[in-house]
C-alpha cells in the first residue's frame, strides 16, 4: 500500500496515478449523477485509475471505506456526499493510513467549507488527484452502560447535544430532500415552541488538566470552526489540532434560540455573554431521559456520553498551497 506523506513534509506530492475509490451516497442533498461524472472523469484524465461504489443504505459507507483499506489496493478513498457520508467514511478508514477524499455533494458541506475543498466537479477532481495530505484528528463517543454502541463512533465536525440534537433528531428527512437546509430553519422554528428544554449537565476537561461543570440549554463539541454551512462558531478550533472547542449555548427558551441563530449567521455568537467556549480534551455530558447526541448532522448515540479526541488521525486530502 503506498501511503501519501503528511503535509507539509511533502508539500507537493507527484500528481496523479492516485489509485481512487469513490463511494458516492445517492441519498445526499445535491448528489447529482451529472456533476459525479464529471468529477470522475476529470480524475481520470489526470491520470488516476478510479472505481464507484454506490451506497444503498445508512452505514454502507463504513464498510464499503473498510473493505477497500483491507484490500490494500488504493490510496485514496473518497466521500461523495455530505458531511454524513464522510463521517461513514472516516470512520472506515481510521487508523488504516488510507487517505480521505471529498466530493462535496451534501446539503451543508461543513468539512468541504472548512478544509477548502471546492464544490466544482473539476476542481475537486483537481485536489483529489495532486492535492495535499492534512491530518484531520476525529472526535470518539464512547460507549457508556447505558448506551452501548457497535464500537467507537467517530467524529469529524462536531457532536451536539441539547436542543441542537432534538432537532438533528426529529428533521423532517423528506422535506430535507426537498429543501436542504430551510428544513432545518423551519424544524428549528417549530420544535422551539414544543420542546422543554431540560439542561445538559456537561463535563469538560481541559488541557491544562482542570475539569469545568456547566449545566447549559446546548452543548456543542467542536472539532472544526464551521457549523451548518458557512457559519463560523467555534473561531479557534482546528481539525488539525487534537482538542475540542466546547460551545456551551446557556440559556434555554424559545427566545434565546432566535437569538443564537441570529448571531451565528452574523458571526457573532462566540461574543454573547451566556455563550461560553472552552477548549477540551475530553467531554462528559447527561441530560434526562435517553436524549439524542446528534454528530456531522445524524443521531449517533443517546445520553450519557462520553466524547474523547480518537487515537489516530485520518490523512484529509485538502489543496495545494498556491505555488
Ligand atoms: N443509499 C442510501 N439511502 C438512504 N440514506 C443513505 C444512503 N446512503 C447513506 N445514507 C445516509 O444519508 C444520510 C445523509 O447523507 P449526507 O449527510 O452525506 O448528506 P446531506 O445530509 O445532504 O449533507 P450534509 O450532512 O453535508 O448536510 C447519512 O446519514 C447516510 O448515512
Amino acid at each position: 500500500m503506498r501511503v501519501l506523506p503528511f503535509a507539509p513534509a511533502n508539500p507537493a506530492p507527484a500528481p496523479a496515478q492516485r489509485r481512487v475509490m469513490i463511494i458516492a451516497n445517492p441519498a445526499a442533498g445535491s448528489l447529482k449523477q451529472r456533476r459525479l461524472n464529471r468529477t470522475l472523469l476529470g480524475l481520470e484524465k489526470l491520470g488516476c485509475t478510479v472505481g464507484l461504489r454506490e451506497t444503498a443504505k445508512p452505514g454502507d459507507a463504513t464498510l464499503m471505506a473498510r473493505e477497500a483499506a483491507l484490500a490494500g489496493n488504493v490510496d485514496v478513498v473518497v466521500a461523495a456526499g455530505g458531511d454524513g457520508t464522510i463521517n461513514e467514511v472516516a470512520n472506515g478508514l481510521a487508523g488504516s493510513g488510507v487517505a480521505l477524499g471529498v466530493i462535496p455533494l451534501g446539503t451543508a458541506n461543513v468539512l468541504a467549507i472548512e478544509a477548502g475543498i471546492p464544490r466544482d466537479p473539476g476542481k475537486a477532481a483537481q485536489v483529489i488527484a495532486t492535492g495535499v495530505l492534512r491530518k484531520l484528528y476525529l472526535g470518539e463517543v464512547r460507549a457508556s452502560a447505558e448506551t452501548p454502541l457497535a464500537g467507537p463512533r467517530r467524529f469529524v465536525m462536531m457532536a451536539g447535544a441539547g436542543f441542537d440534537a432534538h432537532v438533528v433528531d426529529t428533521v423532517d428527512l423528506a422535506l430535507k430532500r426537498k429543501t436542504g437546509k430551510l428544513a432545518y430553519v423551519w424544524c428549528t422554528v417549530q420544535r422551539a415552541f414544543s420542546y422543554d428544554f431540560p439542561l445538559c449537565a456537561v463535563d469538560i476537561d481541559t488541557p491544562d488538566g482542570r475539569t469545568i461543570h456547566a449545566d447549559v440549554a446546548t452543548a456543542v463539541v467542536c472539532n472544526g470552526k464551521y457549523y451548518g454551512g458557512p457559519f463560523i462558531a467555534a473561531p479557534l478550533a482546528d481539525i488539525s489540532h487534537p482538542t475540542f472547542q466546547v460551545i456551551l449555548l446557556k440559556s434555554p427558551g424559545l427566545r434565546h434560540v432566535a437569538r443564537y441563530a441570529l448571531a451565528l449567521a452574523m458571526g457573532r455568537l462566540p461574543r454573547l455573554p451566556d455563550v461560553e467556549i472552552i477548549e477540551a480534551t475530553r467531554v462528559r455530558i447527561a441530560l434526562q431521559g435517553a436524549q439524542p447526541l446528534q454528530a456531522d448532522g445524524d443521531t449517533v448515540a443517546h445520553m450519557p456520553v462520553d466524547i474523547v479526541m480518537a487515537a489516530e488521525p485520518v490523512s484529509l486530502i485538502v489543496p495545494a498551497p498556491a505555488a
